[in-house]
């Protein structure tokens, strides 16, 4: 019968496979048994063979010894952060500044603006190698044991790309109501909120307590779309989205800033029935051309901004 190397890659394909249909597409083809059986199957086979356990094995998504500290990572593209607008005027403002530059011959992209820990995946040949907080936007901390445990990173992507891809790592609400419900009966601090949650715990040295989170990440960029011949943002997002990556589904582009608008009232509204937490919405100019016309400053691009819902008063239990 087939080589234990065949058995091995054929058990990788088929649990990365039914991981992916469920922590990425939310929509699994197999019951968990049986994602379970072929689990306790591989952990034999490499049982038996651990000189062949390979780093993209689904059974090293949880690492070994927790680390001493977090080494420094140097991003190879700035990590911008973005300006934000709190009014319709602010949006206003924005639009006009754009048309004065470039015209009105563009479109915009609108994503919600996921409210966790901005952080940055390495991947060279398709293999997800390091993973890194923001930091200042041009040095972050090296998190890759803490995010190989969120089971929506594919350790492989879906075509042997090398790039930088940009996501908002996050927890979601009921998961974050729940580790609270658990440390409130241990009597020890509760999270504020989500996003204090999940920085919190991708900024454990030890993986196994990430790895209980239950955390999530949606991606929204790339370090450098040159090399992928993408000419616009919503376009990048598909791209992620077919190499395996999980992207929001409810960005959408918009012809002009009324259409924004609308859409930022539309989800101001629908935001208490997102599972996860949202503070805005990003806008962005979608052309990657005209994103260079307008450029950045030292820390924010031009084509882009924040719109901040209100800070909702905090409902202390
Ligand atoms: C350039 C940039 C910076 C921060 C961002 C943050 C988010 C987010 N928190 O969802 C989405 C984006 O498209 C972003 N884009």
């Amino acid at each position: 019968h087939d080589s234990v190397e065949k058995q091995l890659n054929e058990l990788y394909r088929l649990l990365n496979q039914y991981n992916y249909e469920y922590h990425v597409l939310d929509n699994p083809s197999v019951p968990d048994a049986e994602y379970d059986r072929l689990m306790k199957e591989l952990v034999r086979l490499e049982g038996e063979h651990p000189e062949l356990i390979t780093p993209d094995s689904p059974t090293q998504r949880v690492g070994g010894e927790p680390l001493s500290a977090f080494e420094k990572v140097r991003h190879e593209t700035q990590m911008l952060s973005l300006a934000n607008a709190f009014s319709e005027d602010d949006l206003r403002d924005f639009d006009r500044r754009i048309r004065q530059a470039i015209g009105d011959q563009f479109s915009y992209v609108c994503e919600l603006k996921i409210d966790g820990l901005a952080v940055s995946l390495r991947y060279v040949d398709g293999l997800f190698v390091q993973g890194s907080t923001r930091g200042d936007g041009t040095v972050g901390e090296d998190i890759t044991a803490n995010l190989r445990t969120i089971r929506s990173i594919p350790i492989r992507l879906k075509e042997p790309f090398s790039l930088e891809v940009r996501g908002e790592a996050y927890m979601p609400k009921k998961s974050f109501l729940q580790l609270n419900k658990v440390r409130e009966e241990n009597g020890e601090l509760l999270f504020a909120n989500p996003r204090n949650a999940a920085a919190g715990s991708l900024r454990q040295l030890d993986p196994r307590i990430a790895a209980s989170r239950n955390l999530d990440i949606f991606l929204y960029g790339m370090g450098d779309y040159g090399t992928t011949g993408v000419t616009a943002h919503s376009e990048g997002l598909d791209l992620l989205e077919k190499l395996g990556l999980k992207v929001n589904k409810e960005r959408r582009k918009c012809e002009s800033i009324e259409e924004v608008i609308k859409y930022i009232n539309k989800w101001t509204d629908n935001r208490p029935n997102l599972d996860y937490e949202i503070d805005g919405i990003v806008i962005k100019v979608d052309s990657i051309d005209q994103q260079e016309q307008l450029g950045s400053t030292a820390k924010t691009p031009r084509w882009a901004i924040a719109y901040k819902f209100p800070a909702e008063e905090v409902v202390t239990k």
